[in-house]
């Protein structure tokens, strides 16, 4: 009983009944964090306090963190750029990855449909499902992998009448930037990278910037993923805090309308007590052991 007194059940960890629910399931929507890559040694934002050199990182990821200091924010995709450059999609990704190809899905899910909604701009789950289609020899068309947030090896051309949006993954991305990936300790002066050694727009010269969704700035497809969530009758979520709107609020939708949720994650996380399904660990672990 809540505080209310009204009966709330508890999420289940039953996984015979977790795969019943998948065995009728015919529109499913997962919805990922950071938690799914924190196994590949990427930091997630609540972890080291979500500080990069004691900056709040949701600070810097702001229009106004950028208006305020174009080197500074420069810098800290520079250093997350390098990071995922030397990082691999670990087993939660490829366990993600079978689930979003239907000849895998059909056998534990055989009359769904599927489509992937992540936060995090790594590409590490892309990178798992090519691996797995091609060491599986599979060639026909996986589920639809929607980046939210963008993508952290895109550029975007800052002029607003310009189109230029490409994916760039040589590091560092400019000259000036490299080596400032190292200074991670307060205190120590932050290298002033001058702005006209920052990447530029080959087409109109202006001043680019990572191709990714800031705080404040309207997430890409949003109103394709709010529909598909009022399809979808599964919800899979995992790794992720869910305080991040409206990422965070997508399983409620699903909810809303009859559907049932599954919460994958290290700890509990927001509204996760008011899921279906609860497995609690690491992802890395416990996807595989859920999904066999
Ligand atoms: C901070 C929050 C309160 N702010 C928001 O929600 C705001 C809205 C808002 C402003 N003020 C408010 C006040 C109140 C409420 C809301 C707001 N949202 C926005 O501004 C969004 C834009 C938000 C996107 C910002 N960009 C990101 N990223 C890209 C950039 C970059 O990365 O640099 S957000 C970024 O932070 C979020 C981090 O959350 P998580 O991924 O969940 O990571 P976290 O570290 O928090 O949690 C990790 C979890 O994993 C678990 N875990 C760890 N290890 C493991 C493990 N091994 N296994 C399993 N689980 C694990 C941990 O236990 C933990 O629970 C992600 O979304 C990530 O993408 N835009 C928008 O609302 O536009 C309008 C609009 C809306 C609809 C339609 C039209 C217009
Ligand atoms: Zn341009």
């Amino acid at each position: 009983y809540n505080i209310s007194g009204t009966l709330t059940r508890m999420p289940s960890d039953s996984i015979p009944d977790f795969r019943a629910a998948l065995l009728e399931s015919k529109q499913i929507l997962v919805v990922t964090g950071a938690g799914l890559s924190a196994a590949s040694g990427i930091p997630t934002f609540r972890g080291d306090g979500g500080l990069w050199r004691n900056y709040d990182v949701t600070a810097l990821a702001t229009p106004g963190g950028w208006a305020e200091n174009q080197s500074r924010v420069w810098q800290f995709y520079h250093y997350r750029r390098e990071l995922v450059l030397k990082a691999s999609p670990n087993p939660a990704h490829y366990v993600l990855a079978k689930l979003a190809i239907p000849d895998f899905r059909y056998k534990i899910a055989p009359h769904s449909k599927l489509t992937h909604v992540t936060q995090n701009i790594d590409g590490l789950l892309r990178k798992a499902v090519d691996e797995t289609k091609v060491s599986s020899g599979v060639s026909e068309e996986s589920s639809e992998i929607v980046e939210m947030h963008g993508r952290l090896f895109d550029i975007v051309c800052t002029a607003h009448d310009c189109e230029y949006h490409e994916a760039k993954f040589d590091s560092p991305i400019c000259p000036a930037l490299g080596g400032t990936e190292k200074i991670l300790a307060d205190g120590i002066t932050e290298p002033l990278v001058r702005r006209a050694d920052l990447p530029h727009c080959p087409l109109c010269g202006q001043l680019c910037r990572p191709g990714v969704v800031w705080f404040g700035e309207r997430p890409y497809r949003i109103k394709e993923i709010l529909d598909l969530a009022d399809e979808a009758d599964l919800c899979i979520v995992v790794g992720t805090s869910a305080l991040v709107q409206p990422a965070s609020k997508l399983s409620q939708r699903v909810k809303d309308h009859g559907g049932r949720v599954a919460v994958f994650n290290l700890e509990q996380s927001n509204h996760s007590e008011e899921a279906d399904f609860l497995f609690l660990g690491p992802c890395e672990q416990r996807l595989g052991e859920v999904f066999g």
